[in-house]
């Protein structure tokens, strides 16, 4: 899978460098390149931004540098095409399921915008030849998409096969398609068995795996109505049984 980020700040991703996603990168699995937005401005100030027309308050980002770096990372003749993911407050709200979408993409390519936003004309003209997605990470405003992408990246790799290493899947990740994909994570134990006079659940000491499991589930069911009770609603009636209603 190849990722190309454009930022005018490449630093924020020397975090790809470390742990899965930079063994990931030595595998071969992810093919990452950040590029400096800069490197396609020619004034002597690298200029990457101008005042907003129709007035309002900030900087918006210039349309030329990032046609040309477009232009560069995702040439128009090029066999494959990418596709473009910007992050914004107001794009699609980003999920787990999008992170599969993407994770099964041969090629995307990450556009960081900063001040304002980036000229809409950069967004409609790449849309011309390639697949534009606004996404946005939450009811939250961020100052720029650099920590956005990370977020977004690494939701995406995980989701690569081989990128996890030896755990068995994802498939019970919360979020995860299935017939409990709006479950919250349980809560999980390792050793001491009891730690500040706090005892490990027996039940997960029992090695009763039909009772480990519905203990867990359950778990998850109370955690899921407590933290995000609107996710119960998703469920598909079929997959609760009668044990399930009562807790
Ligand atoms: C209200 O309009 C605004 C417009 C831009 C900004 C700053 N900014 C510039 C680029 C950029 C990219 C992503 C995000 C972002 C995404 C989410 N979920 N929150 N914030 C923020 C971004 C702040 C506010």
């Amino acid at each position: 899978m190849r990722l190309d980020i454009i930022t005018i700040f490449p630093e924020y991703f020397a975090p790809l460098e470390v742990s899965l996603l930079g063994k990931a990168r030595r595998a071969g699995l992810l093919d990452v390149s950040v590029h400096d937005l800069r490197s396609w401005t020619h004034d002597r100030h690298r200029t990457v931004d101008d005042t907003p027309y129709g007035g309002g308050p900030g900087m918006v980002m210039k349309p030329e540098p990032w046609g040309e770096a477009l232009d560069a990372v995702a040439p128009p003749t090029a066999e494959a095409t990418p596709r473009l993911v910007v992050p914004t407050p107001s794009g699609r709200p980003f999920t787990q399921a999008m992170a599969a979408e993407y994770a099964a993409r041969p090629w995307l390519v990450f556009a960081c915008g900063r001040y304002e936003g980036i000229d809409r004309r950069v967004y409609d003209e790449a849309a011309t030849r390639m697949p534009v997605d606004e996404v946005s990470l939450g009811d939250f405003v961020l100052a720029g998409g650099e920590v956005a992408v990370l977020v977004m990246i690494e939701a995406i790799s995980r989701l690569v096969p081989g990128v996890l290493g030896n755990r068995e899947s994802v498939t019970d990740d919360s979020f995860a398609p299935g017939a409990m994909e709006s479950l919250l994570e349980g809560p999980v134990y390792t050793k001491p068995p009891v730690w500040r006079e706090r005892a490990v659940p027996d039940v997960l000491l029992s090695g009763h795996h039909g009772a480990i499991a519905r203990w867990r589930r359950d778990e998850a069911l109370r955690r899921t109505a407590a933290h995000r009770p609107e996710l119960l609603a998703r469920l598909d009636p079929a997959a609760l049984d009668k044990h399930d209603r009562k807790v």
